[in-house]
């Protein structure tokens, strides 16, 4: 992200933390929801048409999320995918109020009957972040207080996010810092004394102890070694099996394949596909392109890099963004494709070969 917030309190608003000023406009037609008809439980979470346009000096832009709309049910695990700079974090970000001034935002994202793109930033401190929607930040060194050890950070989020008294707070603080795998015999180190994983654990436990129904996590296995990496993310499985909702932003695809119900995959600010894991993952599972391409440069698939580089935000062709890049691109491809059964594109892949099983 190109901002670093420290961990706001949930009660108290951040004055750093400043909502969008100017609403965009709304898209003329609005997209269909592209993966929504995967959810058959009732969505904790409905994002429709969701956009944050960032304004810079001089009256350019950074379109960096474009209609994006999905939805997302208790007890689902939905991994949001993509290269560096399409979009991921900045749609966390909207979805807790953490933009900075300079950013407008269009749609709804509505979660227990508040939309979140529209709520004021006293609605989002007192009852939103933290309680209704909890956050492992991408970077969570500089989402830590630098003057407070981990213990201090974990039994003050315990006072503030459940009815823990005050006697069994410590203990609390600790089963939190186990639940995470942070190390107990690091508890009393201050942030600038954690290893990145460290710090990505002590953020991960944090995170989970208001048991908030949304939990966005962003590159929660950054800077984990594999065991542990397994560990986070069966954790966070756990918590959505005890019928939260989570949305896991990674580059991560293993740590994706082994706990999500559905990926979505983001291209230049926009949602491209959303499929069932189970089908994401088959073989000649991904529909979309730039989705094949994505899974086919991992090292033990393919190991084949996507030639050419993502667009530049702020200059985005009026069709779709991938077509410089993509081998099935035709002069159709100047439209901007509509989302059409979950995926995005005017010339997709046919899908899996073998018929493997789509829940989720
Ligand atoms: N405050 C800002 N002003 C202008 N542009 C911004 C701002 N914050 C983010 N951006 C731009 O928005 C785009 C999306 O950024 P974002 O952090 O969401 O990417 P990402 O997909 O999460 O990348 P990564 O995987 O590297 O974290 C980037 O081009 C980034 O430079």
């Amino acid at each position: 992200m190109a901002h670093a917030l420290p961990r706001p309190l949930p009660d108290r608003p951040d004055p750093r933390c400043r909502r969008p000023r100017r609403r965009l406009a709304r898209a003329a037609q609005p997209a269909a929801p592209i993966g929504a008809d995967a959810v058959t439980a009732q969505p904790i979470l409905s994002v429709r048409n969701l956009s944050v346009r960032f304004r810079l000096r001089g009256g350019r832009h950074v379109a960096a999320v474009n209609d994006a709309s999905f939805d997302l049910a208790a007890g689902e695990c939905l991994a949001l995918v993509g290269e560096s700079g399409c979009g991921k974090s900045v749609l966390a970000s909207a979805l807790l109020g953490l933009l900075p001034g300079n950013a407008q935002t269009a749609g709804s994202a509505v979660l227990d009957g508040i939309d979140l793109l529209a709520a004021d930033e006293r609605t989002l401190a007192r009852t939103v972040r933290g309680r209704r929607v909890g956050l492992v930040p991408q970077s969570p060194a500089a989402h830590l207080t630098p003057v407070r050890t981990v213990r201090a950070h974990l039994e003050e989020t315990v006072r503030a996010l459940t009815p823990t008294p005050r006697r069994e707070r410590r203990a609390a603080a600790r089963a939190a810092a186990a639940r995470a795998a942070f190390p107990a015999h690091r508890l009393d180190a201050y942030p600038h004394e954690l290893s990145g994983g460290q710090a990505q654990r002590a953020a991960t436990a944090l995170a989970l102890i208001g048991d908030a129904p949304l939990l966005l996590a962003d590159e929660p296995t950054t800077g984990l070694d594999r065991d542990l990496v397994a560990r986070t993310a069966d954790e966070l499985r756990r918590h959505a099996d005890d019928g939260r909702a989570l949305l896991m932003i990674t580059h991560d695809l293993v740590a994706a394949e082994r706990i999500a119900d559905r990926v979505a995959v983001m291209y230049a600010g926009r949602i491209v596909e959303i499929s069932p894991a189970s089908r994401f993952f088959a073989p000649q599972g991904t529909r979309h392109p730039y989705a094949h391409a994505l899974l086919a440069s991992l090292p033990d698939r393919d190991f084949t890099p996507i030639p050419g580089m993502p667009p530049n935000l702020g200059a985005l062709p009026a069709g779709c963004a991938f077509a410089p890049r993509c081998p099935r691109a035709t002069a159709a491809c100047d439209a901007l494709p509509r989302p059409d059964d979950g995926v995005a594109c005017h010339h997709p892949l046919p899908g899996p070969r073998t018929g493997a099983p789509a829940h989720g």
